[in-house]
């Protein structure tokens, strides 16, 4: 794993943004996966700045969202869709049928699960993945304890995850008990992948994945298994760790 180190959360967005946005120009039919959550909206914002100012374009680019709330349509304002409608694919060139977030509100989850995994095989796979890690090591909505053979499947939330997401609800009680997320080994088949780390609140969690085991109760330890990771991390999330 390769370790950039940034100053503060901005400075982590501008590399991260600057990191996609070679990726882009060199591959523009590249295939994008991406995250939400608070970590990456620094980044997406500075991919529109790029895009308004540069023109870099998104018009061959397809791409996969992690992951999605079970029960929220796509025009509720905690999907994961409408995240990326208004942090990003609003603001830039890309065609909507060429993105993907799985869907929340479907009848039958598990068909919704292969047709997702299925969907990203027809197109190739993933060339680069984007990811934020939860503080418990979550990637996607991988609790701990998934198996580092899971594919896109429905997980139950943990009360930790629920409680550190309810600050995007108006309380708790709103905060859905179950998602569908792309399972470890979906994640795995990334050909690259670039993880966000931001703040003293992960500091744990990147001490964990740099110097821990790779163990399923820490989801984000197998990313010391794949041949091209690169991590962006800031002060506060590095604080004294050695890299
Ligand atoms: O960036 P945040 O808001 O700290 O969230 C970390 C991780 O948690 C999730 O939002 C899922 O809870 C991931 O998609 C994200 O990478």
């Amino acid at each position: 794993m390769k370790i950039l180190q940034a100053k503060n959360y901005d400075e982590m967005s501008q590399k991260a943004a600057e990191f996609l946005i070679e990726r882009i120009r060199r591959s523009p039919d590249i295939n994008l996966g991406l995250a939400t959550g608070g970590t990456p909206v620094g980044l997406y914002a500075q991919l529109v700045k790029d895009h308004q100012k540069n023109h870099t374009s998104y018009q061959d680019v397809t791409t996969f969202n992690l992951d999605e709330y079970m029960g929220l349509s796509s025009e509720d304002p905690n999907s994961y869709r409408f995240f990326m409608d208004k942090h990003l694919f609003k603001h830039i060139d890309i065609k909507k049928s060429n993105t993907h977030v799985p869907l929340g509100d479907t009848a039958n989850p598990q068909k919704q699960c292969s047709d997702y995994e299925n969907l990203i095989e027809r197109h190739g796979g993933i060339d680069l993945q984007i990811l934020g890690i939860g503080s418990n090591g979550h990637i996607g909505f991988n609790e701990p304890g998934t198996s580092f053979q899971s594919e896109t499947h429905i997980v139950e939330l943990t009360p930790s995850t629920r409680e550190s997401n309810a600050r995007y609800f108006n309380s708790l009680s709103e905060v859905p008990f179950h998602a569908i997320t792309m399972g470890i080994a979906s994640i795995m088949r990334s050909r690259e992948i670039l993880l966000l780390v931001s703040g003293n609140a992960k500091r744990d969690a990147l001490e964990q994945l740099l110097q821990g085991e790779v163990n399923e109760s820490f989801p984000a330890s197998i990313l010391r298994t794949h041949p091209a990771v690169t991590i962006i991390a800031d002060e506060a999330a590095i604080g004294s760790i050695v890299v």
